[in-house]
């Protein structure tokens, strides 16, 4: 239920704030809400405007079919008035006297008794109505409501009420909450004295009509369509107005809310939800049925639906057993659950066994298919309500300066942008504009980003979608969509449409068959590619794609005329990162010198994506917020990449000495294998205060390696082996905390093996790593080579590491004493026991991080302990993994 709740909240947000956005617009157009046949159906007398006179309003409000004698105003006249009648029935806004306001077609007034009605449904609800009714029914009172809001609770209150009336009650939900909009709209303008537009003006949006007068001196020019400036037809182009109903619409406004428009949606929307499903059933169990029914022979019938059975009971037979039952009214059912339809069916024919009721008159049981029915609401009707929410930005403010590190995509994106500024210069030469580009690569690293960038750029409007939000249950829903995205694309060009995961429908075909296929994926796929041929080389869109997989796209997606670019956006390198940190340190407070705060994190942050960097800027400002300081210093850039790699401090757990000692060497032993071994990397940090899931952890700092030898990976393994070994040599028994040692491990000697050539028995072959895959890409004679390959180059790390710790025993030792004493240590530290390193080393780490390295003075303002550079962590597994 919540959910309803919350769409029709989110309905009424976007209906209020686009009303907000049309009274400043000197233009109105007709405003259709689309929905179903069924629910315009509305058959609703024109009292005022027919000349009809309304009946008198009855006491009892609801007692007549409701709505019909709707407790219509009595200064209500029996037209529609114009504005100087406006004036003197009531004020500007088109008010009458009495507070009310004319209806228009198909809207009733409530009565007091019909009020009251709806506050008692909904104070058994999760509301208190009475908070709120001061402000939404009075509200109310004034505008009325939709008929057929009244007519369905009056089918309700009858017991009448089907589930085919929910599309009727959803529509008039939403010609309420897009009402209500509108007067909190005048209200404001009201408030801030601007000449308010009518209720006539308003509704004629709604209704199409043209409206009755304007009050804005502006617009109250006689309007000559055939004198009406180009250049208010071009205005309307460039700035439609906006339509809260079309997630495509321009300015569909996003933002800000009204409580009482949203709580009146959402309060109405719950109290039909009770009416449907609080009112008209309820559910029991198999013994309360047989106990209260069956055994006494009220049930009638029962119909299967999906794993509910609803009981029909004989109304008049339950009436004289239990007369004040709810079951006694019609529309009422009793409904349970059940597992499984055979379990049901044995149950209920042991039941009548025991009961020995004659074959002939066993209870009859039907299956219906409205759960499919009901499936289909909730599948479309949220798409009706949430439409809204799918974005459709126009004023897109991010440059291509926003986007930082990544020259080659902005460059090859650059030309669409040129396209849809320029589109002659292309035109003029009889060019081909290419249709779209499909940007791909790792999570985070900017392609929605890029996308937004080239709409800004451009002063396009901009579509986005995710494909995931194509993909439903129901075949046809995300083709739909497809065309419905498209076609609004198409009102609004030039513009470009950016869909984010287009693997989710962009899978290639031949792959979804082979796991059973996805009708509905396809369905999809194919309307994007018709829609994508359907453009003609003039037409000003462009599609843009982001991916992750895009090894996996269809190849008829990647052809030429429909994703002709594909624009590979990887990880950043390091001068990548740096700029990506510039343009995020210029949004904080700091006094370091940006120059070499951002070089010193970028080197400390290999392999970060852009998101990755933008959440770490920010985490750092949330650690300097948390201690007061005037601004945000390279400790708490330090700390925040620690805390994203490694995870929190676990500050709660307490080690016992022996399992502490064990700590120290094993971090230890890592510690000495990176300073003694020619091509370990350098080592940053070594400590054993649990973090994240580690007891304890040495950090170093790996380039951005795009290239490995050999001898660099044995030495990896081996140092990623130190901390097992060390244990061995140090105590008489080991621990389980290196399995994650391990597991890194065995993955760098199996892809060495079948990846990258390095074994000679295997030879220069690659195998496809198929994960889950039952059938291995080699025989059983070549697995077992691999297998004795892999435990080979193992065992060679292993033994390289043990002779260097052997060797090492003694600095080992010293290590762990000291990380004992004091828990962490730094570059410094080791130093200062080791001596310095015996390899140079790396250019970039020596720059930041070596001796020649020259940070500026430390910034005043912070008391918090020095906590040094992390990066690659090397932990030893916490107990919770044992
Ligand atoms: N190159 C960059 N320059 C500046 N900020 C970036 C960059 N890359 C990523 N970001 C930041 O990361 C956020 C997320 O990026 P974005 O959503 O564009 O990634 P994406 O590649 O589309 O991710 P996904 O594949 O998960 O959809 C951006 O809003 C921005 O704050």
């Amino acid at each position: 239920m919540s959910s309803i709740v919350r769409r029709s909240t989110s309905f009424a947000r976007v209906a209020s704030q686009s009303i907000n956005v049309a009274s400043r617009t000197s233009l109105r157009t007709p405003r259709l809400l689309r929905t179903t046949a069924a629910a315009w159906s509305i058959q609703a007398p024109r009292f005022y405007s027919a000349g009809q006179k309304p009946p008198e309003p009855t006491p009892e409000g609801g007692d007549k079919k409701a709505g019909d004698h709707a407790d219509t105003p009595k200064v209500q006249s029996t037209h529609s008035p114009g504005p100087a009648e406006a004036d003197t029935q009531g004020d500007s806004s088109g008010v009458g006297r009495g507070g009310r306001r004319p209806l228009p077609e198909g809207w009733v007034h409530l009565s007091e008794d019909q009020i009251q009605m709806i506050i008692d449904l909904l104070n058994k609800g999760p509301f208190n109505p009475s908070e709120y009714d001061l402000t939404m029914f009075g509200h109310i009172r004034q505008t009325g409501v939709p008929r057929i809001i009244l007519d369905m609770a009056e089918k309700q209150r009858t017991g009448s009420f089907g589930i085919a009336d929910f599309p009727k009650v959803m529509k008039g939900i939403n010609d309420l909450a897009w009402n209500l909009a509108q007067v909190e709209s005048e209200e404001k303008r009201k408030k801030s004295s601007r000449p308010s537009r009518s209720y006539q003006d308003l509704s004629a949006d709604r209704t199409g009509k043209k409206p009755a007068y304007r009050t804005n001196p502006e617009s109250e020019k006689p309007r000559d369509d055939k004198q009406s400036p180009k250049s208010e037809r071009k205005d309307f182009k460039s700035n439609p107005p906006p339509n809260p109903f079309n997630p495509f619409s321009p300015n569909n406004p996003l933002k800000g809310n009204d409580w009482w428009v949203t709580l009146g949606a959402a309060l109405l929307t719950w109290y039909l939800y009770a009416s449907i499903y609080g009112e008209s059933g309820r559910e029991i169990t198999w013994q309360e049925l047989k106990r209260n029914f069956l055994d006494k022979g009220l049930v009638e019938k029962m119909v299967v639906v999906g794993h509910r059975v609803i009981v029909e009971l004989d109304r008049e037979a339950t009436r004289s057993v239990y007369p004040e039952s709810a079951a006694t009214r019609p529309g009422f059912n009793y409904y349970f659950s059940i597992a499984s339809v055979d379990g049901f069916e044995r149950r209920l024919e042991d039941a009548q066994n025991e009961l020995g009721i004659p074959s002939s008159d066993r209870i009859p049981v039907s299956f219906s298919g409205e759960s499919n029915f009901m499936n289909l609401l909730l599948a479309f009707g949220p798409t009706v309500l949430l439409v809204g929410l799918l974005v459709h930005e126009t004023a897109i403010k991010v440059k291509f300066s926003d986007v930082a590190g990544m020259d080659e995509a902005k460059q090859e994106i650059m030309e669409f942008v040129s396209f849809l500024k320029k589109p002659e210069r292309f035109q003029r030469l009889g060019a081909k504009i290419p249709r779209g580009a499909i940007l791909a690569g790792p999570p985070g690293t900017g392609k929605t980003l890029l996308a937004k960038a080239t709409a800004g750029e451009s002063g396009v409007p901009f579509f986005s979608v995710s494909g995931s939000e194509f993909v439903e249950m129901f075949v046809g829903v995300g083709a739909s969509r497809v065309r419905d995205l498209f076609a609004n694309a198409r009102k609004n060009a030039p513009c470009i449409i950016f869909i984010d995961e287009i693997d989710a429908i962009g899978r290639s075909r031949g792959e979804s068959q082979r796991f059973g296929g996805n009708d509905e994926r396809e369905a999809t796929l194919n309307q994007i590619l018709t829609e994508m041929d359907g453009f003609n080389t003039t037409e000003q869109i462009v599609v843009l794609a982001g991916t992750n997989r895009v090894d996996i796209l269809d190849k008829a997606l990647m052809r030429p005329g429909r994703f002709d670019r594909h624009i590979n956006i990887d990880a950043p390198t390091m001068a990548g990162r740096q700029d990506i940190f510039k343009v995020y340190l210029k949004k904080i407070v700091t006094n370091e010198d940006i120059e070499y705060l951002s070089g010193r994190l970028a080197s400390l942050t290999p392999g970060f994506a852009g998101a990755d960097i933008a959440n770490c800027v920010n985490e750092a400002a949330l650690i300097a917020a948390r201690t007061n300081a005037a601004s945000i210093t390279l400790k708490h850039f330090e700390q925040a990449i620690e805390r994203v790699i490694g995870g929190l401090e676990n500050k709660s757990l307490v080690l016992d000495p022996v399992e502490k000692k064990t700590v120290a060497y094993h971090e230890a032993g890592h510690a000495i294998c990176g300073w003694y071994f020619r091509y370990a990397d350098p080592l940053l940090k070594v400590s054993i205060i649990p973090r994240g899931k580690g007891l304890g952890y040495a950090q170093y700092l790996p380039g951005d390696a795009y290239l490995m030898t050999y001898d660099q990976l044995m030495d990896r393994m081996a140092m990623t082996l130190g901390g097992r070994i060390s244990e061995e040599l140090h105590f008489p028994t080991v621990t389980t905390g290196a399995s994650d040692d391990f597991d890194k491990v065995t993955k760098m000697a199996t892809s060495m093996v079948t990846k990258w050539g390095m074994s000679d028995k295997v030879g220069p072959l690659h195998f496809r790593n198929d994960e889950g895959s039952v059938h291995k890409p080699f025989s059983e004679t070549t697995g077992q080579t691999i297998d004795a390959e892999v435990k080979r180059i193992v065992e060679n790390a292993y033994k390289q590491c043990k002779d260097l710790l052997i060797e090492k025993k003694k600095e080992v030792g010293i290590i762990a004493e000291e990380l004992l004493k004091k828990e962490v240590l730094v570059r410094d530290d080791m130093v200062r026991l080791l001596g310095p390193r015996p390899f140079d080393d790396r250019k970039d780490f020596a720059k930041y991080f070596g001796e020649e390295a020259k940070p500026p003075p430390p910034p005043t303002g912070s008391s918090e302990p020095s906590s040094p550079n992390p990066t690659t962590f090397q932990q030893l597994e916490g107990k919770d993994t044992r």
